[in-house]
């Protein structure tokens, strides 16, 4: 039977990435409901058309309908997972109820669960056991999308044709996501590409200067391809949009809250006071001890997330991080 389009999409968060993909979905002639876990946030997109608190300044469509009741998502055709990381068991465990069975699910949290080490596609798989898994990652920063500027980005479902439903249905000239049937290896490079960005932004914040962080994000890459292999990912997916695509661009650029952060870090600011001055997340901060946690269990080797690790736990200064990679005994580069 032909898959049937995918004319209502429904979109969990409100953050500045689900109202990104909201205004994208809208663009390309959708019908979106935008579920906000802050009443206010509804509110202001429901009334002004405006996310003030997290994209602020970007006029969205007046058709896009903000909501805080998850029963919602029961009259959507397929639904995109855009909360924190460490909020979506506790959010899509709340919404199970009203998910009908073969649903289509693009997660596009980029983390790694800190209480359990979960990939966010077994936190799927444990609490919408009846919905179609996909995977929605690559480099978009959201202002950059919600302002229209292009952009390309991974597509991974296991079911074809609702992958073909999927792309379908969200994909402008703007915003061109590519097909591919390996969800753990485009979850994974969003995961770890956000620890090795505060990796890069202490590199930028201690004036280690471009050769140190070109350096940087090349070993984190094989880093995050030795994980990505040993959970079973291809490797051609984490050298694709969601892997090394996204590594760069959030490696590379202040835009990035997880570089920023790592910046600041670098300055010598507290970790504390650097989150207690966002409204926003940098899901790094979370996802990097439960990456060191993923790799020590599948013995793979990763030193610069270690290093990451180390420094947002507190059980190492920035100082001794460095000088502690810096030390490693010279070996082979693959
Ligand atoms: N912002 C981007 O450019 C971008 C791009 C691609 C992917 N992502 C990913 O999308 C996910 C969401 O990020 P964002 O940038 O939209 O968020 P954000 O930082 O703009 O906002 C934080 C979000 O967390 C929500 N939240 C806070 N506590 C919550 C709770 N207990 N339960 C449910 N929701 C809660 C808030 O309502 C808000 O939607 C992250 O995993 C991020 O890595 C972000
Ligand atoms: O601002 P960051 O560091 O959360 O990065 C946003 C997106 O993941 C970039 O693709």
């Amino acid at each position: 039977m032909a898959q049937k389009p995918l004319s209502h999409i429904g979109i969990i968060g409100a953050g500045a990435w689900g109202t990104a993909l909201a205004a994208v979905a809208a663009r390309a002639g959708r019908k979106v409901t935008l579920w906000a876990y802050e009443p206010e946030v509804a509110d202001s997109i429901n009334r002004q058309h405006l996310n003030e608190l997290y994209l602020p300044g970007i006029p969205l469509d007046t058709s896009i309908r903000a909501t805080t009741d998850l029963s919602a998502v029961s009259a959507n055709d397929a639904l995109l997972l855009v909360c924190p990381a460490q909020a979506l068991r506790s959010v899509t465990g709340s919404m199970a109820r009203h998910v009908k069975p073969g649903t289509p699910v693009a997660i596009c949290a980029k983390g790694i669960e800190q209480a359990t080490g979960k990939l966010m596609t077994e936190v799927v798989a444990e609490t919408l056991p009846e919905a179609v898994p996909a995977v929605l990652s690559g480099p978009s920063f959201a202002a950059d999308v919600a302002n229209g500027l292009p952009t390309a980005v991974t597509l991974a479902c296991a079911d074809d044709a609702l992958g073909e439903a999927l792309v379908e249905a969200i994909g402008i000239p703007a915003f061109r996501p590519y097909l591919a049937s390996d969800l753990i290896g485009a979850e994974l490079g969003g995961s770890v590409k956000n620890v090795l960005a505060i990796a890069c932004g202490i590199v930028e914040g201690r004036k280690l200067g471009a050769s140190a962080a070109a350096a940087l994000t090349a070993r984190g890459f094989a880093e995050l391809t030795r994980l990505g292999v040993a959970l079973g990912a291809r490797a051609e997916t984490l050298g694709g949009l969601s892997g090394l695509g996204d590594l760069i661009l959030t490696c590379g650029s202040r835009q990035s809250r997880n570089m920023s952060l790592g910046a600041a870090l670098g300055e010598g600011r507290d970790l504390a006071e650097i989150i207690a001055e966002r409204v926003t997340v940098a899901e790094g901060v979370a996802t990097a001890p439960a990456v060191v946690a993923l790799a020590r269990r599948h013995n793979v080797e990763m030193p610069i997330c270690e290093a990451v690790a180390a420094i947002v736990t507190g059980e190492a200064s920035v100082d001794d991080a460095i000088g502690g990679l810096l030390a490693r005994p010279f070996k082979r580069e693959a």
